[in-house]
């Protein structure tokens, strides 16, 4: 009865907004609880298909607007104040706790401004060197499996030349993730993304008082390695802020500064970017910045992972477009003469750049995202006219769905990179990979810079073969490939 009541408001303002059948209280919760994370992409595209591009869906006292309208999500991803995240979020609060990603309102729009001249392009060119050293490990790991012959996952080695990345440009930290596998902090960053994607598959495990009754193992597991991954963050922070004030007080030249502890960098992190930020004339607290460190740990090497492995998986299954990629990149860096990457030549791989946003479109690692409305927010939608979506509606913005709309994409489920070319498919709140908007992701630009000199790297010496499964997506908070992603490699002078 309780939940009758405090629905009816919110059931009146919204009966426009059409959506499947819901029971009296308990709305679509039997269903719910029966989805796979498989099952889900194709209840979303039948979803939509029957109801239009905005359904609602009760599911006990929450409601839930799902949407893959441009117009409609525009509304909400590019109003100031409708920043708050969908609780589901919550999953990776425990490790990465109120950074950017989490944060809402006030303490976000601080933080996003303080954070994003850390991501301005004068300081990621400084990471090319980076992603092209930590690129040739990857290049020498993936050696044992090129055999022209034998198809294999290649998603485990990306993920480690991406946490091998993440890791260094962030905090300055070489963890060899690559070669070591036996590292505690990159052992404890890999089985808790494992972690976060087996609860997110079980929806009564999202919350963490009921995963705490229901798996105390499992919790006391989590404990243990967020407290592993929290411990080795603060010592680096720590180490670095002792390192910042000593170079402060002292006349040394940070270029000569020969760091004594092994494994750190000389370079700028994105970590030192943050000791030295103020808010309102105070530095940044260290556990401040542990939750920023955390949150790019957590957003920014799962995310290129699947980008990466998508990309690699889609071009071993499309000889003319590895030969076009390989044309350009010799037309750019020289087929003999290996030249350095600079931004300039990594934004003339005008080809290049369209074949990573096919692979984006078609497989984008963030399959959904979502707001928790704050206050009752008027809308104008194209097909529903005028309402008001009421205060507590968790909105839901189907990335997935939105990247293949028939309606903006000529045969939606194809790879056709020079579709690309095409302005209008590239405006803000249509090509949606990385979001839009306030709370658009702030490291796009590091990602397809990333991207593009792995890309270079591995194609200008192996060759993809299109070797082994298909890929079968499942949606959580990343897409992911039930049977990994397999391809085939051959180095090319053995061809
Ligand atoms: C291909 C790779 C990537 C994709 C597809 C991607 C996608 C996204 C998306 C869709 C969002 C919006 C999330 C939401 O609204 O709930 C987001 C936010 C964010 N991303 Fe990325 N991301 C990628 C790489 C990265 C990298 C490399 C970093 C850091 C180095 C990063 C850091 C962040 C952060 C901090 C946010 C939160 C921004 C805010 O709320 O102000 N991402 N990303």
């Amino acid at each position: 009865l309780q939940i009758h009541i405090s629905t009816k408001y919110r059931r009146k303002l919204t009966d426009r907004i059409p959506g499947p059948f819901c029971y009296p209280i308990l709305g679509c919760v039997g269903e719910a609880t029966t989805l796979t994370p498989k099952r889900l992409i194709s209840k979303s595209f039948e979803m939509y298909e029957l109801y239009g591009h905005t359904i609602k869906v009760w599911i006990l006292d929450k409601l839930f607007i799902l949407t893959s309208n441009a117009d409609f999500m525009e509304q909400i991803l590019s109003h100031p104040t409708q920043t708050r995240k969908i609780r589901l979020y919550n999953i990776i609060k425990p490790w990465v706790g109120e950074g950017l990603l989490l944060s809402g309102e006030k303490k976000w729009y601080t933080r996003r401004k303080i954070i994003t001249p850390a991501f301005h392009f004068s300081i990621l060119e400084k990471f090319l060197e980076v992603f092209d050293r930590q690129t040739s490990v990857l290049m020498d790991c993936l050696a044992e499996r090129a055999d022209g012959k034998t198809a294999f996952d290649v998603m485990p080695y990306i993920c480690s030349a991406a946490l091998d990345i993440i890791t260094e440009t962030a905090m300055g930290v070489d963890v060899n993730a690559q070669t070591d596998k036996t590292m505690p902090y990159t052992m404890a960053v890999r089985e808790m993304s494992g972690l976060i994607t087996w609860r997110l598959v079980r929806a009564y495990l999202h919350d963490e008082w009921l995963f705490s009754i229901l798996c105390p193992l499992k919790k006391l597991r989590q404990t243990k390695l967020i407290t592993t991954m929290h411990k080795f963050t603060r010592n680096v922070i720590e180490k670095r802020r002792r390192d910042l004030e000593k170079y402060i007080k002292s006349d040394i030249n940070m270029e000569n500064y020969d760091p004594d502890n092994i494994g750190i960098r000389k370079h700028k992190a994105l970590l030192d970017l943050l000791l030295q930020a103020t808010i309102d004339g105070n530095p940044m607290s260290d556990e401040d910045i542990r939750e920023e460190v955390d949150t790019f740990m957590s957003a920014g090497h799962d995310t290129t992972t699947t980008a990466l492995s998508f990309t690699l998986y889609l071009v071993s299954r499309h000889p003319e477009v590895q030969q076009k990629l390989l044309d350009e990149i010799h037309a750019i860096f020289g087929e003999k003469s290996v030249e350095p990457f600079t931004p300039a030549k990594l934004s003339d791989l005008k080809y290049m750049e369209c074949v990573i946003k096919e692979s984006l479109r078609l497989y984008p690692p963030v399959p959904f995202i979502g707001r928790e409305i704050t206050e009752d927010f008027r809308y104008s939608h194209p097909v529903l006219g005028d309402g008001i979506i009421p205060a507590s509606t968790q909105f839901i913005v189907s990335i997935f769905n939105a990247l293949r709309a028939p309606s903006i994409y000529d045969r939606p489920s194809e790879f056709i990179p020079d579709r690309h070319r095409e302005s209008s498919l590239n405006s803000p709140f249509i090509f949606v990979p990385f979001s839009a908007g306030p709370r658009n992701c702030i490291g796009q630009r590091f990602a397809m810079l990333e991207i593009k000199v792995a890309l270079c790297k591995i194609l200008r010496e192996y060759e993809l073969l299109p070797l082994g499964d298909d890929v079968e997506p499942i949606l959580g908070i990343l897409l992911r490939s039930e049977n990994g992603m397999q391809l085939g490699m051959r180095r090319r002078s053995a061809a």
